[in-house]
């Protein structure tokens, strides 16, 4: 797959994933921290792109905010269950009402093996084992078991499996906001690592746009493909004037 063209930002609309995209992949979630040279790009970015520049993270958006040094604004979180739009309203889906239930028995389960790590979000929970990877079998079985009993989706990403609660994912995420006055008209693209990424490469590609994926080639709806989030930055600080 080759690298994507330079991007044209008089009619780009960007859409950003954020771990394995944005930051590089951390032991934890928590290792990831600001970093004053992405906050400035992005910061950047956005004022370049009049708005037009959204990131869509399976984190929460508080999370979000706490790593980007909310220097952007429209924002979807948890995979497309929690959205802050342009004009910075808060649009989030009622938690499944099992979640705390079912947080219990993974936090269970996680204590008992050493290396595994919960966390619990309103509206998902995800459970690592980056920390075990031996543990992928048996996570893989606990979520799809308690997903099936209490009607959760399973999302597996990179060393991670969540009980998310049924709803919109970034596709439909990238889809609204193109919708948006801000966004609408212009060509989408959407950058992204993970399998929860594809949905908004399709969504991306559907509405004249394309996707880039990040790291090693994979059977993907991506169009280009970078190497790393350190080539992702410089091709993005590459785009700015
Ligand atoms: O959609 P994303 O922005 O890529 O978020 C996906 C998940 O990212 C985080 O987990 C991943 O990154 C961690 C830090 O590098 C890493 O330790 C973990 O193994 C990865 O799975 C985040 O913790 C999750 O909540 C997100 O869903």
């Amino acid at each position: 797959m080759a690298q994507p063209p330079a991007l044209d930002l008089s009619r780009t609309a960007l859409f950003l994933d954020l771990d394995g995209t944005l930051a590089a992949i951390e032991p934890t979630p928590d290792a990831v921290g600001p970093q004053p040279r992405r906050n400035w790009m992005l910061h950047e970015l956005s004022r370049q792109l009049h708005g037009r520049l959204a990131v869509l993270s399976g984190r929460s958006i508080d999370d979000i905010d706490r790593i980007l040094g909310e220097t952007v604004r429209s924002l979807a979180g948890v995979h497309g269950l929690e959205r802050r739009t342009p004009q910075g309203e808060r649009v989030d889906l009622k938690p499944h009402p099992d979640l705390p239930a079912v947080a219990g028995m993974l936090q269970s389960f996680a204590a008992g093996q050493s290396g595994l790590l919960l966390e619990p979000k309103e509206r998902s929970l995800a459970l690592h084992y980056r920390g075990h990877p031996p543990a992928e079998a048996a996570c893989l079985e606990i979520a799809h078991r308690l997903g099936a009993a209490y009607g959760l989706t399973v999302q597996e990403g990179r060393m991670v499996v969540e009980l998310r609660t049924p709803g919109p994912d970034k596709g439909d995420a990238l889809q609204v906001f193109m919708n948006d006055p801000v966004f609408v008209g212009a060509t989408p693209v959407m950058v992204g690592d993970d399998l929860t990424d594809e949905d908004a490469f399709t969504a991306a590609e559907t509405l004249g746009g394309f996707g880039v994926l990040v790291g090693d080639p994979r059977p993907t709806a991506a169009r280009y493909r970078l190497d790393d989030p350190k080539a992702v930055l410089a091709w993005l600080e590459e785009s700015i004037a």
